[in-house]
Parts: C-alpha cells; structure tokens; sequence
C-alpha cells in the first residue's frame, strides 16, 4: 500500500515539475561547461542571492568581468545563462523567435497581467501593432507641451527647496515622470481635484509593488505561485494590486465619458491604414470601439503596463542625469550655453528646437551607458544558438542580458566610470559594435517609447539648466547602486539646486 502511494507520489511530482526537471537535467548536461561562480552542493548560487539588494548588484558586477564573456548561475534546479557582451546580445536580440520573456516577468502578471511588456507570441504582435501609431512623431510633438508645463511645476518646487543645502531629487523627479506619462498617454491629469487622492494612493502603491519585487526577485523560489501564496508579501501585493487597478479603471472609464461626449463620430473615425493619430488611451478605446480588437481587461493591461514602464525608466534616468551634470560644472556650462542658443524663444519649445539640442543629446546617452535605466533583461531562447565562444545554448534556456556590465566593458568604453558626453560623437562611436551601446534594448522587441523618453529629459534638463546651477553633493561615487527592476540608488540622490538669477 505504502509502496502504491510513494509510486503515485512520484508520478504526480514529475507531471507536475516535468519542465523544471527536464530543466534541471539539461542545466547538468550542458550548463555546467559554461564557466560558474563557486556555488555550493545542491543551493548552487543562492547564498550570493539573498543578500542585501547592494551587494548583489556588487557580486553580480564581479561576477561579469570574472567570467567575461557569459556564465552560468544556479539555484537548486534552476539556471541563467548570463551574457555579458555585445556579440550574444545581437544573436538574442536581433532574432524575432527569441522574443518570449524570462519567468521573472511572471511576478508582473498580477499587476500587469499580459500587456506589451509581458505579453508574447501573436498577442505581442498585435498588441504592438496596435500600440505603435500612439508614439508617432505627430503626437510626441503634441507631448512636448505637457513635458513644458509639468516641467514648470517641478522648476517652481525646486525653486521653493532651493534654499536649503541639498534636494533629495528621486521622489519628486518621481511624481513628475508619474504626472507626465498620466498626462500625455492617459490624457489624465493626476492633480485634478476628483482623482487627487487616488492619484496619491496609486503613486504610493506603485512605488511599494516596486519594492515588493525586488524582495520576490532576490528569492527565486517565491517565483513559484505555489510558495509565494505563504508569504506576507503575497497578501500584501493583492491589496497594492487593487489599489492600482481601481485607479487604471477610474482613469479608463472618466477617459471613456470624456472621449464620448469630446469627439463626434467622423473625428474618431479610425483604422491603422489611415494611421490617425490619437494619443495611447483613445487609440486603445478607439480599437475596442471600431475594430473589436482589444477588450477592457486588455486595455487596463496596457494601461498598468505604460503607467510603470513609461515613469519609473525616465525618472531615474533623470535624476542620475542632475547628479552627473552637477558634478562636471564644465559639461553643465556647455550644455547651458547650447540651450542659450538653440531656445531662443524660452516660451515656447518644440520638436525641432529639442533635436537640435546636439550635445545635450550626447550627454544623456552617456548618462544612459553609466545608469541604463533596466541594468538587464531576459529572454528563453527559442531555438538553439551558438555563442560568440562557440557554446550551444539549448531552445528552452533562461538569458539574462547584462546591459550594464556591456557598457561598462573598458575594452568598449575605455575609463568606463568617467562620465565623458564625448564617446557620442560621431567619430568616436562609429566602430564600436552596435550592441555595445542598448539602454532601450534592440530589435524588434526594443523600447517602444525610447524617443518619447529622450524628449522628455531634454524638456526636463532644459527646464531645469535655465532655472537653476547644479552643485554637486551626491557623487557616482557615493550614490550605491542596488538590484531592481530599475536601476535604482540605495538612498536618494541629492543635488544642490542654485537659482540662476540669485548668481548673476
Ligand atoms: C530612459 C527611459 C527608458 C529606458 C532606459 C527604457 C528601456 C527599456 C528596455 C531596456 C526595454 C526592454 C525590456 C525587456 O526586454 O524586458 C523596454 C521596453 C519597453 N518600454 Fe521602455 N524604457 C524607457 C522609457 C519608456 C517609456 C517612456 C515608455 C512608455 C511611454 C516605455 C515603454 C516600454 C514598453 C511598453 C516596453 C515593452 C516593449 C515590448 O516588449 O514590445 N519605456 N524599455
């Protein structure tokens, strides 16, 4: 009888943990050869993992010039590839079948459920399809007018902490990315009376569901449904989730009333060969409207999903983009006096003033290579490559791309802790190689919002550089980096906000 049962035991474990131990033989057979980290019988790596959130960013840097080109990391059965160069990350990239997300993405899913970021297959491609009019050049030039005034409302609150030693510049650079992506994509503004405090709540859950996964992140057994459910955190997640959801929902359905009683029905006459241009919502409410492609849960996805992506990135871009630019009072002048130049009428900016902003441009791509704002990424192969050192990497197996060790690689970018805008000028970027440079990963699956983002930070920095001399009081060297799902610091960043007119 005993027997009898410790048989159906074990056929139940493996119908259920088929693919982790189908994964977990492979991972012995062929990732083994792959060079590794001293990791400990059956544990693997997971001491590294569950320390402080600093220290892993330290040890997984370590870990990236000792085992340079790529390395294998384990946790009892399951395993990363981790590939550190520019070679490989073309070879994942670049090819459409290696599209499908790593697991880690499943945590989003409460929240996100399946939208653009998590999504794959044939509903990423619709859904990209759908999504792509929303960040025409038409309708970003439309954005930059938000960017202006959003910018104004941050410049007056600087303005009001400028006399105090130092600003600690995250969450409030924070609330503005938050209040501009509400703005321009959910044509929504966060400060208007009716939704102030559930704008409030949901900047709040959203900053503590940021928190929440790098505690799931940094144990990958909590991966697992199946355990996570016996935690706190998954208690306290669902009720973050409804926060964010109740407020996604408001937001669509006053959009909805709004778009109805707003538009007639030849102005929202819509089809993608026509290629209207609405903004991301009303293409989205558009799309269910006319063309049944998209339902509500699909647009709340989309929603929730641009809502995280499109503030979080941008706001840490920015705030490391102030730290770097108060420390080099050289490359602060030069970017002062291009602005001089280029802004002629501070009233007013627009597309074309922005693009010209040259050597801006280089300074927040050399702030993109120092802090790229997704340190790393991750894909399962689907189908069997072999890698730039000839190792064959098995259809099924987890990748993790490491943006940031490829740009800190000092074959690639010589000094790679100096901050020098210079490394973009035309002639000293032509030869390197065109994956050593991939803050908004490449290919198909690539930022869809990058120029979005750039437009964004030049409105910001413009905004910010006429009003205000940065002085420098958090250094690269004394801001610590930690893992997340962005790059985040450790503690907030301060910089020293002088007003230009009290200067001169
Ligand atoms: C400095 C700012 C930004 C950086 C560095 C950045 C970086 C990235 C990276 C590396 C990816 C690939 C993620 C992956 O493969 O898992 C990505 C994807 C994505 N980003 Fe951004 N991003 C930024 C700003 C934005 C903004 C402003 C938006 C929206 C308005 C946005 C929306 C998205 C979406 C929806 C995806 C998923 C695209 C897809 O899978 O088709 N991002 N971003």
């Amino acid at each position: 009888m005993i027997g009898l049962f410790v048989i159906a035991f074990i056929i139940l474990f493996v119908f259920i943990f088929y693919e982790d131990i189908k994964g977990f033989i492979y991972a012995k057979i062929y990732l083994h050869k792959l060079p590794e980290p001293p990791a400990r019988f059956f544990v693997g790596n997971i001491s590294s993992f569950l320390d402080t959130p600093e220290n892993i960013f330290k040890i997984l840097r370590k870990w990236g010039t000792d085992y340079y080109p790529i390395y294998h990391t384990w946790v009892a059965h399951m395993s990363a590839v981790n590939i550190v160069n520019p070679y490989d990350f073309e070879i994942i990239m670049s090819n459409m079948k290696h599209n499908t997300k790593g697991y880690f993405y499943h945590m989003f899913h409460n929240w996100l459920g399946t939208g653009l970021l998590t999504s794959e297959g044939n509903k990423w491609q619709e859904r990209r399809k759908i999504l792509t009019p929303a960040f025409h050049f038409n309708i970003l030039k439309e954005f930059i007018k938000v960017f202006e005034a959003e910018t104004k409302n941050l410049v007056d609150v600087l303005m009001k902490e400028s006399h105090k030693p130092y600003v600690a510049i995250t969450d409030l650079i924070s609330d503005f990315t938050l209040d501009t992506i509400g703005e321009t994509a959910m044509g929504t503004n966060f400060k208007e009376e009716d939704i102030k405090v559930s704008g409030r709540d949901y900047k709040k859950a959203i900053h503590e569901i940021g928190k929440l996964y790098v505690y799931r992140l940094s144990r990958p057994w909590l991966l697992y449904n199946l355990l996570y459910v016996f935690v706190p955190q998954y208690f306290k997640e669902k009720k973050l989730v409804k926060t964010l959801h109740t407020f996604t929902t408001n937001v669509i359905s006053n959009r909805q009333k709004n778009f109805r009683t707003t538009k007639t029905e030849s102005e929202v006459d819509f089809s993608y060969s026509k290629r209207k241009r609405l903004a991301m919502l009303d293409l989205l409410l558009t799309a269910k409207k006319q063309e049944g492609c998209i339902d509500d849960d699909g647009i709340r996805e989309e929603v929730d999903t641009f809502m995280f992506e499109g503030h979080d990135t941008t706001s840490v871009a920015i705030s490391y983009a102030l730290m770097l630019i108060a420390c080099h009072r050289d490359i602060q002048d030069r970017i002062y006096e291009e602005i001089q130049q280029v802004v002629t009428d501070s009233s007013q900016l627009d597309y074309q003033t922005l693009q010209e902003l040259k050597y801006m441009e280089m300074c927040i791509k050399e702030v993109l290579r120092m802090y790229p704002s997704v340190p790393f990424i991750a894909r399962i192969l689907g189908e069997d490559i072999k890698t730039h050192s000839g190792h064959i990497l098995k259809t099924g197996s987890l990748v993790q791309l490491h943006i940031y060790d490829v740009h800190y690689n000092p074959d690639i970018y010589p000094n790679p802790k100096t901050f020098d805008p210079d490394r973009f000028l035309p002639e000293n970027s032509q030869n390197r190689h065109n994956f050593a440079y991939v803050p908004f990963s490449a290919g198909p699956r690539n930022c869809i919002g990058q120029k979005f983002a750039i437009l964004e930070i030049k409105t910001v920095l413009c905004g910010i550089l006429s009003a205000f001399i940065l002085e420098p009081v958090d250094t690269p060297e004394t801001v610590e980096l930690i893992t997340d799902v962005v790059l985040r610091s450790k503690d907030n960043i301060k910089v020293k906000f002088v007003p230009r007119k009290t200067v001169y």
